[in-house]
């Protein structure tokens, strides 16, 4: 089974970073998600009950970085697997977290985690 359920480019404002200046500030964070589903059933049945809800994921993933404040992404990307996997039965997930701002000379760093089976 294939399937997945994505979110792409998902944006989070928080405090993050292992320098005393980035603990008195907010960045941006960007959240990118390949979550293993088996679509089968929603796209049966049409009902969004069936389905892995990317809208209440999402809420969650900001949620949860807003409280967490992580120094490092690696720390983030961990403990937001963690209750994804927990929270709403997904098996499977890569998850990549990038943080923009960080390296002026690069577009974007990041880590990326896989983690369960898919
Ligand atoms: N592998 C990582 N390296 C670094 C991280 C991180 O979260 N993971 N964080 C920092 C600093 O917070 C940096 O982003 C400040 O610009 C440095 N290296």
């Amino acid at each position: 089974m294939a399937d997945s359920v994505l979110i792409e480019g998902l944006v989070v404002e928080t405090v993050v970073g292992v320098y005393d200046w980035e603990r008195e500030v907010t960045q941006e964070l960007v959240v990118d998600l390949d979550m293993a589903w088996d679509n089968r059933a929603p796209g049966a049945s049409d009902d969004v009950a069936d389905a892995l809800d990317y809208a209440l994921v999402s809420e969650r993933i900001g949620q949860c970085l807003k409280e967490l404040r992580p120094k490092l992404l690696e720390h983030g990307a961990e403990v937001l697997a963690e209750v994804l996997q927990r929270e709403f039965a997904v098996g499977w997930l890569r998850l990549t977290l990038r943080k923009p701002g960080a390296v002026p000379t690069a577009r974007s760093v990041g880590v990326c985690i896989e983690r369960g089976v898919r």
